[in-house]
């Protein structure tokens, strides 16, 4: 009975670590926390000012003194104390939210998720990261292999899975049969770097300077990977000229499905060169089962269209691309084994 009663309040917790955002799914409770992976600091006091919603508001709204830091970059963590105060808070909030769970797993077992290239030194900041943060055993899974289990692919099974997770930070390309990555590719390019090409696109043809949430809102809603009705949508945005000076514009979404083509042709690439790798067997099952589509980054406009052009294959999305990490560690984190067979070792 204790042993029912312990099982049940253990919140061992599963953390997608995002360079966009950060969630973190909580044993017998599901998802309970997404927040933004952002941080605001004092740079006079280096103190924490903000963590998640509250620090990303202030995105371009600060005086001087204070830094909005994404302490991610790539996946990876960029900045190692940022991160671990970030996971901190992050942890104990889930954690001070079932205070049963408090006495009873004081320090609980972590599963994160991790871009499928990541390197030894990386690896170990997340470990140490996590362990600082209060976790006792620290578990490390791919995520194209998450964003699968998420997705409810058959990934024990002999048989070809193709999963394409498009993040913030990470595009990552696998294919998996037997909980293994057969082949795998991850390349650094990714939704962030979409904002960042709209950016620099409305610098060089409009001579207007935009911020980062403009450039994402614009990105979500003139953005695309084809051309369609979406070209001729229009929209008036808000920046600087060159002389400092506030001003506006009007584009339309053809420019920005131009301002993209460069990432999209890098990820549509990746695809395919990951495609030309897989052994013949597996390719067999990717034409009949086609490629699964997860990660915020994938819900730009018809890329699933792009794709299939592409490939010739067919392409569909996973149910709720932006949980599909999260939901798939949360999955893993109900059965040991499963974690001990798809962790990266
Ligand atoms: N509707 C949308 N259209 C286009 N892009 C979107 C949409 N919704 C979210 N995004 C983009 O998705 C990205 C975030 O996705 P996600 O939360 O899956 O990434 P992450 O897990 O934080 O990143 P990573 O896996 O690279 O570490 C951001 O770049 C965001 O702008």
């Amino acid at each position: 009975m204790l042993d029912k009663v312990l099982g049940y309040f253990s919140n061992d917790i599963g953390i997608d670590l995002g360079t966009a955002n950060t969630l973190i799914f909580v044993k017998g409770k599901g998802i309970v926390l997404t927040e933004p992976s952002i941080v605001a600091i004092d740079k006079t006091t280096n103190k924490v000012l903000a963590i998640g919603k509250e620090a990303k508001e202030m995105i371009g709204k600060t005086p001087e003194h204070i830094q909005v830091i994404r302490p991610l970059k790539d996946g990876v963590i960029a900045d190692f104390d940022t991160t671990q105060a970030m996971l901190k808070y992050f942890i104990q909030k889930v954690h001070t939210s079932f205070p049963l769970a408090r006495l009873t797993n004081p320090r609980p077992r972590v599963v994160v998720g991790v871009p499928s290239g990541i390197t030894t030194v990386e690896k170990r900041a997340v470990i140490d990261a996590a362990k600082q943060a209060g976790a006792r055993e620290v578990y490390l899974i791919a995520e194209p292999m998450a964003a699968a289990i998420g997705a409810g692919l058959p990934i024990d099974q002999p048989g070809g899975n193709m999963i394409v997770d498009i993040g913030g930070g990470t595009s990552e390309i696998a294919v998996i049969s037997l909980s293994g990555l057969v082949i795998s590719s991850s390349i650094r390019v990714a939704g962030d770097e979409m904002n960042e090409a709209i950016i620099n696109y409305l610098k060089r043809n409009y001579h207007i300077l935009i911020g980062e949430q403009t450039a994402e809102n614009v990105k979500i809603n003139l953005g695309s990977a084809t051309a369609s009705d979406r070209d001729e949508k229009k929209m008036e945005i808000r920046g600087r000229d060159m002389t400092g000076m506030p001003r506006s514009v009007v584009i339309y979404g053809k420019d920005i499905r131009e301002a993209l083509e460069d990432v999209v042709t890098q990820i549509v690439n990746a695809v395919k060169s990951t495609l030309e790798k897989t052994p013949p067997e597996l390719a067999a099952d990717i034409v009949e089962r086609g490629i699964v589509l997860a990660g915020g980054g994938s819900l730009i406009y018809s890329l699933d269209k792009r794709l299939m052009e592409e490939t010739n294959l067919p392409v569909v999305y996973c149910e709720d691309p932006l949980t599909a990490v999260a939901r798939g560690i949360g999955k893993a984190l109900q059965n040991i084994d499963l974690i001990r067979r798809v962790s990266i070792k």
